[in-house]
């Protein structure tokens, strides 16, 4: 190809989406576009260090791993190289010109539903190199592959519609974009201005970085420092800076450990969810180093995958440089050390939880649902995190919460289960005829009022040693309870039952006669095997054809005036009393949550009345 040949290409329309977003309306704050511009050179530099690791063959091998950047006042430009891998024309093409990152989609999907993101988030969807059309009206990316074959090009663009690809003749191995800054940000071209931002926002960058020959940061692996030299502000703009994070962390973890294996980790808990807000899953977000070398950016079995929230850096000296990303998730030693830190994790929330449960608590309201899933998909560590979750009980003010530990803690001597009852609200839970019973015993019992709960109890099956019981559920053993007041004898009470179950058929498995009712005449409950109210939904929303008739086991309170009534009727008023019959196990239904058809219901209400008003 001669020098002078210029190949014109259109960016993807997605680009152009991006580009718009990017110029015009996502960032207030266009200083940042250094930071991304910054951390892309750091991120090549520290691929080169991999590759030089296994491959020989690498183009200028002995360049500096530095970061250069120079203004130029006058020419109004900024510019910042890099000796890192490079672009091949394909990689050009590539890389700047569509969109790979799913996240990058995902976000913008995410901008044009809401119509608006908080500015600074822009890092973490991969749109960073796009940043420096924020300042430039023109940008222009010369570079050179490390691979021998490579050539020396330049990609040109303002940043509207396309861009050009031709050769740049004497380019050396890396990257160095040059930045003509738009009339009114000529600010930029201030060696001062710019200082500030490499201080403020790059300092402890893994690599060198010189502004205008001036070497400005210090180069640490901040993990691989004392905890007692490094201050709350260093600990931040670290966070923000290698994990691409835009929030403040809510927690940090920094260990190190020397046998079995050696580790240095500094993990960081973030303040906001994203997923919670609406965006695609998280990616796994604890890079994993061997040695102040990045061996993979987001190792996939390194950590859980419930833990993908958890950001932060493990360092293991133990681990060979040439693991492959393939082989990385088969090694036992990369299983050894997720295990290692997953344990430190958990134990870190435990102790946190312990320490500061307000904050505890507002951190829970947001990620609790990568615990509960935890729960459900990490067998390992399902009862370590059961100790994390955070519920209302009937024992709690509503709007305060407490754990299995604290519930265990105070159950009655002789208590061996956990009961619980799941339900769309507190208010819903409480109203429910199942509490009565425990309430007048003085029984515990936890409100599971998030939809997924009843899964994640089910998984559970137990909390140290006591069994999660729901007291929907037939089957739950009270002790003898003096109620107030008369009852029906023994042997009313079974010629009732028997009465009931004739007249109910097959809807009802059995009647007896119940120790849970204090104030209500009849309850529905869930035979043991039997699926709940919640669970019935979902089974009806995945399957339009899902059909499975409600049998519930009938318990009936031989002390309430209305059974006593019911008794004597059924000698008295046969035709009533079955009216009568089918009408409460409606409304035991109905209390239960598991009414599927109110017509005939209603018609019988009607005729009730009628009869009632003579
Ligand atoms: N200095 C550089 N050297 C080599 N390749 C680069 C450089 N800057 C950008 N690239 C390439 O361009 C791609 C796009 O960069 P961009 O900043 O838009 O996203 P990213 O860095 O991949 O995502 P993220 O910002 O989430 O890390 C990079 O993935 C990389 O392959």
């Amino acid at each position: 190809m001669s020098d002078t040949t210029v190949e014109k290409h259109s960016f993807q329309a997605e680009i152009q989406q991006l580009l718009d977003l990017v110029v015009h309306s996502l960032y207030t704050d266009k200083e940042i576009f250094l930071r991304e511009l910054i951390s892309n050179a750091s991120d090549s530099m520290e691929k080169l260090r991999l590759i030089e690791s296994t491959e020989k063959d690498i183009h200028s091998a002995g360049l500096p791993l530095e970061i250069h950047i120079t203004t130029d006042a006058e020419a109004k430009t900024v510019t910042i190289a890099d000796h890192g891998i490079g672009m091949t024309r394909e990689e050009l093409v590539k890389n700047l010109g569509t969109i790979a990152h799913s996240g990058t989609k995902a976000f913008l999907k995410n901008m044009k539903d809401s119509g608006s993101t908080p500015g600074n988030m822009i890092g973490q969807f991969g749109v960073g190199f796009y940043s420096a059309f924020m300042v430039a009206d023109e940008v222009k990316v010369h570079t050179r592959s490390w691979r021998n074959d490579g050539e020396e090009l330049v990609w040109t663009s303002d940043g509207k519609t396309g861009y050009e690809i031709e050769e740049s003749p004497g380019q050396e191995r890396g990257v160095k974009i040059v930045m003509h800054l738009k009339e009114e940000l000529s600010e930029y071209s201030e060696e001062t201005r710019l200082k500030h931002l490499i201080e403020t926002y790059s300092n402890f960058v893994g690599f060198p970085i010189f502004l205008n020959g001036k070497r400005i940061n210090e180069v640490e692996a901040l993990w691989l420092k004392n905890k007692s030299e490094i201050s709350e502000e260093e600990y931040k703009a670290f966070y923000q800076f290698a994990c691409k994070a835009w929030d403040e962390p809510s927690y940090r973890l920094h260990f190190s450990a020397d046998a079995p294996i050696a580790i240095n980790a500094l993990i960081f808990v973030p303040s906001e969810n994203p997923e919670r807000m609406g965006f695609n899953k998280t990616e796994a977000g604890v890079a994993l180093y061997s040695k102040k070398v990045l061996i993979d950016a987001d190792p996939k079995g390194l950590l859980p995958d419930w833990m993908r929230f958890v950001k932060g850096v493990v360092d293991s000296a133990d681990i060979p440089l040439n693991i492959s990303r393939e082989t990385m998730q088969d090694s036992a030693l990369v299983k050894k050390i997720g295990s290692v830190i997953s344990k430190r994790i958990i134990k870190m929330f435990e102790k946190e939880a312990e320490a500061d449960p307000d904050k505890y608590r507002a951190f829970y309201k947001k990620f609790d649902r990568y615990f509960k899933e935890g729960i459900a998909t990490d067998y390992s560590s399902k009862d370590a995190l059961a100790k994390l979750l955070r519920f209302e009980t009937s024992l709690t003010d509503a709007g305060s919460v407490c754990g299995f530990a604290d519930y265990v803690g105070r159950v009655k001597d002789g208590q061996e289960s956990i009961y619980y009852l799941v339900g769309g609200s507190r208010e819903q839970v409480e109203s429910s005829p199942y509490i009565e019973a425990f309430k007048a015993r003085g029984l515990e019992v936890i409100y599971f009022t998030d939809a997924v709960d009843e899964y994640v109890v089910e998984q559970l099956g137990e909390f140290d040693g006591k069994k999660l019981v729901s007291i929907r559920h037939g089957g739950v053993d009270l002790e003898d309870h003096s109620a107030e007041g008369d009852s029906l004898t023994e042997e009313q009470t079974t010629a009732l039952c028997d009465f009931l179950k004739e007249e109910l058929g097959d809807r009802v498995t059995s009647v007896a006669s119940g120790k849970r009712l204090v104030d209500s005449p009849i309850i529905a409950l869930v035979p043991s095997d039997g699926m709940s109210p919640q669970i019935r939904q979902m089974m009806k929303a995945m399957d339009e054809n899902f059909k499975d008739e409600v049998k519930v086991e009938l318990e009936i309170n031989p002390r309430h005036p209305l059974v006593k009534k019911l008794s004597e009727a059924k000698d008295s008023n046969p035709e009533l009393a079955k009216l009568v019959a089918l009408q409460l196990l409606d409304n035991a239904l109905i209390a239960a949550g598991l009414l599927e058809d109110a017509r005939d219901t209603v018609k019988r209400m009607n005729a009730l009345i009628e009869k009632a008003m003579g």
